[in-house]
């Protein structure tokens, strides 16, 4: 816990990442955390985005229990202190799991008002600039919030009945990370067992969570042609990146 000179309790910012998929719709021989994109691990990348920023105490990373992968990649990362990333293997069968099994091992570290930000492996194009524009957008008055696309195209619709088009007014992608009090999330990740992300959670307790606008860059693999697409922007000067938002 922090404390300031006046013995006020000050809030910390803890990066929480998601790691113990399968990736089953990438269908690559290994959890496409670690593919290879730019020369370097999916998971090295997202790891990184976090300890170029200042702010974040520590990462958390949570992996399988059964994963086979990670003793080679810990061995061929920077040998990051073991105070800022630090690998849980406590991963469960859904996301929700997973997070909620990580956020039960931080009890001992974590105070209950400090900020968890719960990113996917699977986004390993989050900048830092992305990361600070959702911590300096979320005031301490909010519930937390996350990072997310606005609609930008014609919604279509498809069921038994059809097509139909549908309003894009008020509509948002979601992206990570989703940023919430330490206790506040787990309270609701635990009322809440069938949830995709954490954001649907806290609004299943009646919170309003603060969407913030990500980026394209920030996007997820989930299949073989999202690689391409991620490297893309991997690829793009960060000052340029910088000018877009
Ligand atoms: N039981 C799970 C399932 C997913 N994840 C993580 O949650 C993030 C987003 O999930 P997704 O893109 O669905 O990853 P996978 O579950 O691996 O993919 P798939 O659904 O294609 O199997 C990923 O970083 C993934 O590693 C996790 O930690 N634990
Ligand atoms: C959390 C998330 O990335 C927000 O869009 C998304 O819900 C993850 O979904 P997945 O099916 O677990 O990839």
């Amino acid at each position: 816990m922090a404390l300031t000179n006046a013995n006020e309790i000050v809030a910390r910012y803890f990066a929480l990442i998601p790691a113990a998929g399968v990736g089953s719709r990438m269908g690559a021989d290994c959890p496409k955390q670690y593919l290879f994109l730019q020369g370097k691990p999916v998971l090295q990348h997202t790891i990184e985005a976090f300890l170029a920023c200042d702010g974040i105490e520590s990462v958390f990373v949570v992996v399988s229990p059964e994963d086979e992968w990670l003793d080679d990649f810990v061995a061929s990362s920077p040998k990051w202190d073991a105070s800022r990333v630090r690998f849980l293997r406590c991963g469960g069968n859904t996301r929700r799991d997973s997070v909620l099994n990580g956020l039960h091992a931080l009890f001992l570290e974590c105070a209950p008002k400090d900020w968890i930000l719960v990113h996917d492996a699977a986004r390993p194009g989050l900048t830092p600039e992305l990361v600070r524009k959702l911590i300096e957008t979320i005031g301490p008055e909010d519930i937390g919030g996350l990072l997310a696309l606005p609609v930008v195209d014609t919604v279509k619709k498809q069921s038994e009945e059809g097509v139909q088009t549908v309003s894009r007014e008020g509509l948002w992608l979601a992206q990570t990370p989703q940023m919430f009090p330490y206790a506040y999330l787990m309270d609701a990740l635990e009322q809440q067992s069938d949830v995709t992300d954490e954001a649907s959670a806290i609004e299943a307790m009646g919170q309003v969570p603060k969407l913030v606008e990500g980026h394209l860059c920030n996007s997820k693999i989930t299949k073989p042609d999202d690689l391409p697409l991620v490297e893309l922007f991997m690829s793009i000067d960060t000052g340029i990146q910088k000018k877009l938002f």
